[in-house]
């Protein structure tokens, strides 16, 4: 617990300061990145008051995540030279108690990348697993058609397999779509804000898994900083498609949105 963070209140978080306990603390919050959408996930964390820091050299992997609030793992572009840097920060996490999140983007896509994971899964702690159905499957060992980054498709009850990934992993799965499911294996809450645009838009996904985890470095557990972080980026996302025309002024809009939102707005 750091100065300022909050705390359980009768056994209800409150979920509304949550998101003025960033603005104010700035919590400091670590991403092992992909290649692809780094700045566009430092850009969304600094919008909603975050500070973020992104680093892929193991000689400071240590040293980072005794600075940060939070960690995310993000497996988008994963290397074998990276696979050090990935094992010395959970490592880290673990050690100094940081919260710690996977984004095991297109996990079900490579023997490559489904090694990764299970390497990471079997020896280290994980506070939440965010992902979409096709990666959220792929980790529990259900069926399913995944498609590179995306969802895919396949049968079955979504509830039913966030709650098996939790439980395989004893921890808090946070899988996104359409209706975001979020579950550690007993309380299960839901979102079902959202536009077409976040799905369309590369690093919605990324975004998301990083802003969960900068609340979870203010203090929030790990139910909550899943919805919360789910509420925020699909209200911005939503209210973001007033006066769209398109990818790129949808996404300026949302960086706007990510800003100025209000707890009127996350209601
Ligand atoms: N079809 C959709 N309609 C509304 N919101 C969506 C849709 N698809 C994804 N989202 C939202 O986009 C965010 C990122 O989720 P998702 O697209 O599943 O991640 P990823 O980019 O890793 O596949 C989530 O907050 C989710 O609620
Ligand atoms: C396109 C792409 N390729 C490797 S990582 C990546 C970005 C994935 O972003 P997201 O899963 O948030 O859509
Ligand atoms: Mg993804």
């Amino acid at each position: 617990m750091y100065p300022g963070h909050f705390f359980y209140l009768g056994g209800t978080l409150m979920e509304n300061h949550l998101i003025a306990a960033v603005r104010q603390h700035h919590p400091i919050t670590f991403t092992v990145a992909n290649t692809v959408t780094s700045g566009k996930v430092a850009d969304a964390l600094s919008a909603i008051g975050a500070s973020p820091i992104m680093s892929a050299a193991p000689e400071e992997a240590a040293d980072l995540v005794a600075a940060a609030h939070a960690v995310t793992l993000n497996l988008g572009t994963p290397t074998a030279e990276l696979c050090k840097e990935l094992t010395a920060v959970a490592r880290a996490a673990n050690r100094l108690h940081k919260p710690l999140v996977l984004d095991p983007v297109a996990c079900g896509a490579t023997a490559f990348r489904q090694q990764i994971n299970h390497d990471l899964l079997t020896n280290h702690r994980f506070t939440v697993i965010r992902g979409n159905a096709g990666e959220i499957a792929s980790l529990a060992g259900v069926d399913w058609n995944g498609h590179g980054i995306d969802a895919g498709s396949g049968d079955g009850d979504l509830v039913t397999l966030a709650q098996r990934c939790a439980n395989r992993y004893q921890t808090t799965v946070v899988l996104s779509g359409p209706v975001d499911v979020i579950t550690n294996g007993q309380a299960t809450r839901h979102n079902d804000r959202g536009t077409e645009w976040l799905a369309t838009n590369v690093g919605s996904g990324d975004i998301l898994s990083s802003i969960i985890a900068a609340l979870l470095g203010q203090g929030a557990d790990p139910v909550t900083a899943g919805w919360l972080g789910c509420r925020l980026v699909t209200t911005a996302g939503k209210n973001a498609t007033k006066g769209t025309h398109g990818l790129g002024s949808w996404q300026e809009h949302f960086l706007d949105e990510l800003t100025m939102i209000t707890d009127e707005d996350l209601a």
